[in-house]
């Protein structure tokens, strides 16, 4: 699915208008319909309805949004802000609202005396898209601190909760509200991913509206979610008639003395994902615990207690390097002309990463087309400290493009960023998955659909949907907080019978 611009959405907007050839306010309406069936079908034990609305079309819905719940039978109190200054769609749905005459509409002020009754829903309809700056204005940041501060009602934001912008970081010191849901319409906003502006988001629900498909077809964006109709789109089944040999070599240089659980994970995870043979490159204090972990690996030693010797060539295999390297000089040296001497696309993570921050020069070493696995911490390392993770998000796309490679940037919502500047957000997994291990299994994943000949672009997004699915399996079986790094592989099972389907 593609993220939008604001420019584009509004322009969306537009031609759908022209195209269907209706008034605009019907467009308002659809908004307002698909957010009251949402609400009405998902929060079906609220009886009771308190909306707020602001002062733009993020208002109109609110008001027409009030209107149809009321001819529904639910109970439903209005909270505007000086209704005058309406833009015309919501001011027709406010005349609509007054002439009506059976709904309560009230100031803001009213709301400091009401009791909001346990399980009744406050609406938030005060900004959408449209704010520019902070919210500033003492009526609007008293209400929103207000609200903010019940408790025992559900909260939901219509578009996007009041004080964030769609697709940037919300300025310093601005008032947010802070939904338990959020009703968007169409498109995923960049907001709703970022972890500053998402925790103020709850769960996000896209809502279809019906907006112009040929334009959304056809229009070019920089920001993509990596959703199922994405991953099905170049997913391969295995075929029948088949033999180990096509489905690729993997190798994992990984692991050291007290770290072999990591190399562990990225093996077990490479062969789960179905790499035809895997190798696994490490030391020979791991040997047993290795090979008794894995049987269905071969072993190649490549150092005592921590790798000095990486005698891989091009042609043989392909590569994940990093989990539980460690650092030792020995394994710098050894890692530094290994990179300096391989060109062909492999994966990176970890304390290959670490290695490369504490030796700058060795990033132009990385072959052309690698995928490199940082999470926030080694990403910093690499390349620096940023104000907020938008900031972050694009020094990658120039660091991406400059080095030609992948960046897959762990977060909650992981980014896997290209060369030409384009990027991807993950969707899938949770918050039990920020455990140790969890980024040595997706670097044996990805390793392995790189091997079975997915480009590297393929390799990282179906890598990054599968672990986060695996993760959201694994969370029905054992809980977020209970469940382990090696649940994660036990679940690839049931992530390909889903692709299979
Ligand atoms: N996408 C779609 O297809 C559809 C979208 N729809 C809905 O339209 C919404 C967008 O509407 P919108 O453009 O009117 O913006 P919204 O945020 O409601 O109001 C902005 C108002 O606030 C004002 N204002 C700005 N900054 C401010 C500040 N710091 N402090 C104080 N005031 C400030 C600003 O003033 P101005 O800048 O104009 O002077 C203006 O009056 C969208 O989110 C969705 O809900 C649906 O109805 C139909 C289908
Ligand atoms: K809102």
């Amino acid at each position: 699915m593609k993220i939008l611009a604001l420019e584009q959405i509004r322009k969306c907007e537009e031609l759908t208008i022209k195209e269907e050839d209706m008034p605009s306010v019907n467009l308002m309406e659809r908004a307002a319909n698909a957010c009251a069936e949402w609400i009405t079908k998902n929060l079906y034990q609220v009886k009771r309805f308190n909306i707020f609305c602001g002062k733009g079309n993020n208002a109109g819905d609110g008001y027409a949004i009030a209107r149809i719940l009321k001819a529904k039978g639910f109970y439903v109190k209005v909270f505007s802000f000086n209704p005058k200054e309406l833009p015309p769609e919501a001011a027709k749905n406010h005349k609509r609202l007054r002439e009506l005459g059976d709904i309560e509409l009230l100031s803001f002020e009213k709301a400091y005396e009401l009791k909001f009754e346990e399980n009744s829903c406050v609406i938030d309809a005060l900004f959408g898209m449209g704010l520019k700056g902070k919210i500033d204005d003492p009526d609007f940041i008293k209400i929103i601190d207000f609200l903010n501060g019940l408790e025992n009602v559900h909260k939901v934001s219509l578009d996007i909760p009041s004080g964030l912008y769609i697709n940037d970081m919300y300025p310093e010191g601005t008032a947010i509200f802070k939904a338990d849901h959020t009703l968007s319409y169409q498109f995923w906003k960049k907001a709703f991913l970022h972890p500053e502006s998402g925790m103020y988001c709850g769960q996000v629900h896209i809502l279809d509206i019906g907006l112009n498909k040929n334009y959304i077809d056809e229009v070019e964006v920089e920001h993509f979610i990596s959703d199922d109709a994405k991953i099905n789109s170049f997913f391969r089944r295995r075929e029948a008639f088949t033999h180990k040999g096509r489905f690729g070599k993997s190798a994992l240089i990984a692991g050291s003395y007290g770290k072999m659980g990591a190399a562990v994970l990225s093996v077990a995870a490479a062969l789960r994902t179905g790499s035809g043979l895997v190798y696994s490159v490490s030391v020979d204090s791991g040997y047993h615990i290795m090979q008794t972990n894995n049987p269905e690996a071969m072993f190649r030693k490549g150092g005592n207690d921590f790798i000095d010797t990486i005698t891989i060539t091009d042609d043989e295999y392909t590569i994940g390097i990093g989990p539980g390297l460690g650092t030792e000089p020995q394994t710098q040296e050894a890692f530094a002309n290994f990179l300096k001497s391989y060109n062909k696309p492999l994966v990176m993570d970890a304390d290959a990463l670490n290695i490369i921050a504490q030796n700058h020069k060795l990033l132009k070493h990385i072959p052309e087309g690698s995928i490199i696995t940082p999470h926030i911490g080694e990403f910093e390392r690499l390349f620096g400290q940023f104000k907020n993770s938008f900031e972050r998000l694009d020094e990658a796309k120039k660091l991406a493009e400059e080095l030609k490679i992948y960046i897959v940037l762990k977060d909650h919502r992981t980014q896997i960023i290209t060369p030409e500047g384009k990027v991807y957000y993950n969707i899938t997994g949770n918050s039990g998955m920020a455990k140790g291990g969890s980024g040595d299994v997706l670097t044996g994943i990805i390793t392995s659909l790189l091997a079975q000949g997915y480009t590297s672009l393929q390799a990282a997004l179906l890598g990054v949907w599968m672990h986060g699915k695996a993760g959201d399996f694994a969370a029905e079986a054992h809980s977020k907080e209970s469940f382990l790094p090696s649940d994660l592989i036990h679940q690839l099972g049931e992530v390909f019978k889903l692709l299979n389907k």
